[in-house]
């Protein structure tokens, strides 16, 4: 049976990569996707921008919509205080069982709950099955037309606070302009633009910030 090219990616990372160190995890899939495989990680530059809004929120409780191979998670995982953790929701099982490998070879695996489902089911059940509170950060990287029902979703079932952040990736490519008309005309949210790239090309792209103002 051939290989994926996620689980390309995953092997790739464990023969190069040094178990238990995050950063070189980064590292290593950044360059197999920017040298041998594209692939849709958030990336080295718009990575970047994640870091800062993750240490500017320092959330207790953070949620990732779309985990892919883990790249994101590594990411946000790696910054989080003791005691802190992310919940990462992914519908495709193969991304899912790749992930779960990334993530423990990261060694961030103590921070990070990753639930397998569509995030239309998942949201609803975060406060009763996995005892969410609210939610201090949300990053928004799955279907780029469930951004706008999943943030609904989220205010529904008060999972967001006063001051609560969100940031969605891929606001010029692949797009969301739905969510972008929603979030920007909604005075809930108070709204920034970060201008980037998208990973590993020279296309334009940027990530959202969204504050939820209560
Ligand atoms: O579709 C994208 N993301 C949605 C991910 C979808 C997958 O994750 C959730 C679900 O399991 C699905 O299989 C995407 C697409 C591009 N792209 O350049 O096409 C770039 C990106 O950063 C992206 O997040
Ligand atoms: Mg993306």
């Amino acid at each position: 049976m051939n290989q994926t090219k996620e689980q390309r990616i995953l092997n790739f990372v464990l023969q190069n990569a040094v178990r238990g160190d995050p950063c070189s995890v980064l590292d290593t899939i950044d360059k197999y996707c920017s040298q041998k495989e594209w692939a849709m990680n958030v990336g080295d530059e718009k990575g970047l921008i994640l870091d800062k809004t993750v240490e500017e929120v320092n959330p207790s409780v953070a949620l990732e919509l779309g985990t892919y191979c883990g790249y994101s998670a590594v990411r946000i995982a790696r910054l989080l205080k003791a005691g802190a953790y992310l919940l990462t929701v992914e519908f495709n099982p193969e991304f899912a069982a790749i992930a779960k490998q990334m993530i423990e070879f990261a060694g961030v695996q103590d921070k990070v709950k990753l639930l397998e489902g569509p995030s239309e089911e998942i949201i609803p059940q975060l406060k009763k099955k996995y005892e969410v509170d609210t939610l201090d950060f949300v990053f928004l990287d799955h279907w780029k037309d469930r951004y706008t029902p999943d943030t609904i979703l989220l205010q529904e079932c008060n999972l967001l606070r006063k001051g609560s952040v969100l940031l969605a990736d891929n606001i010029i490519f692949p797009g969301a302009p739905e969510f972008l008309n929603y979030i920007r005309n909604n005075p809930h949210f108070q709204c920034t633009n970060y201008p980037s790239h998208l990973e590993y090309m020279k296309v334009g792209d940027a990530m959202e910030k969204a504050v939820f103002l209560g």
